[in-house]
């Protein structure tokens, strides 16, 4: 591929655009409001002048309600040799598409399950999707050189490609990115009005569960109007382990030895299926999943630098840092994943360098 034009560029435009630029593709920007592709250009994600030509690949990035109308234009123009979308949800858009009576050969709706809880190129980075599954939905009808087009972007992206059916697309994210965004928006409410003093305790925990939460409800609308039946299926099943859990509790306040017996299964019950069904959820590559050392290290310049080199010294590739700030302290945690075989290595050499390790 040697020129793409990204359609759309907020955080995903931007994002794929910084790195298609950084594997020498010539990427064009364009945004229905230029300011936004005038600054990915100015951050480096390409040039917002329109192409000569049609290009070797249109990436569209536009929000999940406006893709069919962004892609019936780009092709009515012949603006490229192959279309894809990147929207989150595959069957709402296609369907769009074919009610127009396209011909959809050159296109392919995708899926970068990769993002992050802030819109705006500002927030778009080269490496948002190193590792991370990036769904392709092609048909029989698809041309092949279209489906290399879009292979190409997913390998300069460094994203793992994943070929599925658009049907079957929106049930999985229904339960691994739409439910879970509903229900952290359902818990991150709970603080909406909760006195200052509780607020003030928030830790990881509640930051790990919320962090999504602060999405723009404007694309989360589009996403879930265009996937509510199995969002629906899903949270019914939330609801009635919910009901289950609330039972147990109150059983667990009772007087009675046996209600509190049988309260306490209940919760272990919960509890149990939960450490199933996350040791499920798979590393980066799609990997077995990682653990994380954590690191106390005081908030002065260089100790990230420190820790990187002397977690090189001992030999372990960190894949992945999470930094919690204590409140009102010049200290703070650092979360470094790693494989599981690699944690006790990094402890031991950490520990060895002077570092504190909290378990
Ligand atoms: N945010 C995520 O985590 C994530 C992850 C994977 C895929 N997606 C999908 O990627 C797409 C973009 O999401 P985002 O997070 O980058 O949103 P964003 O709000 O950061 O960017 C969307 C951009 O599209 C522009 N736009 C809106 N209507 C347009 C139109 N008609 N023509 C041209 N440009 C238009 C906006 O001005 C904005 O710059 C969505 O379809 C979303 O479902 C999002
Ligand atoms: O991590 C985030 O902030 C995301 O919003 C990522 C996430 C997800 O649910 O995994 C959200 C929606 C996208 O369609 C793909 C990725």
């Amino acid at each position: 591929m040697r020129t793409a034009l990204v359609i759309g560029t907020g955080l995903i435009g931007t994002s794929a655009a910084l790195a298609l630029t950084g594997r020498g593709v010539t990427v064009h920007l364009a945004d229905h409001d230029p300011e936004q592709a005038r600054t990915a250009a100015a951050l480096g994600a390409g040039t917002d002048e329109a192409p000569d030509g049609p290009v070797d690949l249109a990436i569209v990035a536009a929000p999940p309600a406006h893709v069919a109308d962004v892609l019936t234009e780009a092709m009515r123009r012949g603006a490229a040799r192959g279309y894809i979308d990147v929207a989150s949800v595959k069957g709402g858009p296609r369907r769009e598409l074919e009610a127009r009576g396209l011909d959809l050969s050159a296109y392919i709706g995708t899926h970068p399950m990769s993002g992050r809880e802030r819109s705006g190129p500002l927030a778009g980075t080269a490496d948002l999707f190193e590792g991370r599954p990036w769904v392709l939905t092609p048909t029989r009808d698809t041309d092949t050189e279209v489906l290399n087009l879009a292979l190409e972007l997913v390998s300069h992206c460094r994203a793992v490609p994943v070929v599925m059916d658009a049907e079957a697309h929106d049930r999985a994210v229904a339960l691994v990115s739409h439910m879970p965004h509903l229900v952290s928006s359902m818990v991150a409410a709970r603080l909406e009005h909760a006195e200052e003093a509780a607020v003030r305790l928030c830790g990881q925990g509640i930051r790990d569960v919320t962090r999504i939460a602060a999405s723009d409800p404007r694309m989360w609308i589009d996403i879930l109007s265009a996937n509510p039946g199995p969002v629906a299926d899903l949270l019914t099943d939330v609801a009635a382990d919910l009901e289950e859990t609330v039972r147990a509790l109150r059983a667990l306040q009772s007087s009675d030895e046996d209600k509190r017996r049988e309260g306490g299964s209940g919760i272990a019950d919960v509890l149990r299926r939960g450490n199933a069904g996350q040791v499920r959820v798979p590393g980066k590559h799609g990997s077995a999943p990682r653990v994380y050392v954590t690191v106390l290290i005081d908030d002065q310049p260089g100790q990230l630098a420190r820790i990187f080199a002397d977690a090189d010294r001992a030999g372990v590739n960190i894949e992945d840092v999470r930094i919690e700030h204590a409140t009102g302290q010049q200290a703070g945690l650092i979360q470094l994943m790693v494989e599981p075989k690699a944690a006790p290595v990094l402890t031991a050499g950490l520990r060895e360098r002077g570092w504190a390790i909290r378990q």
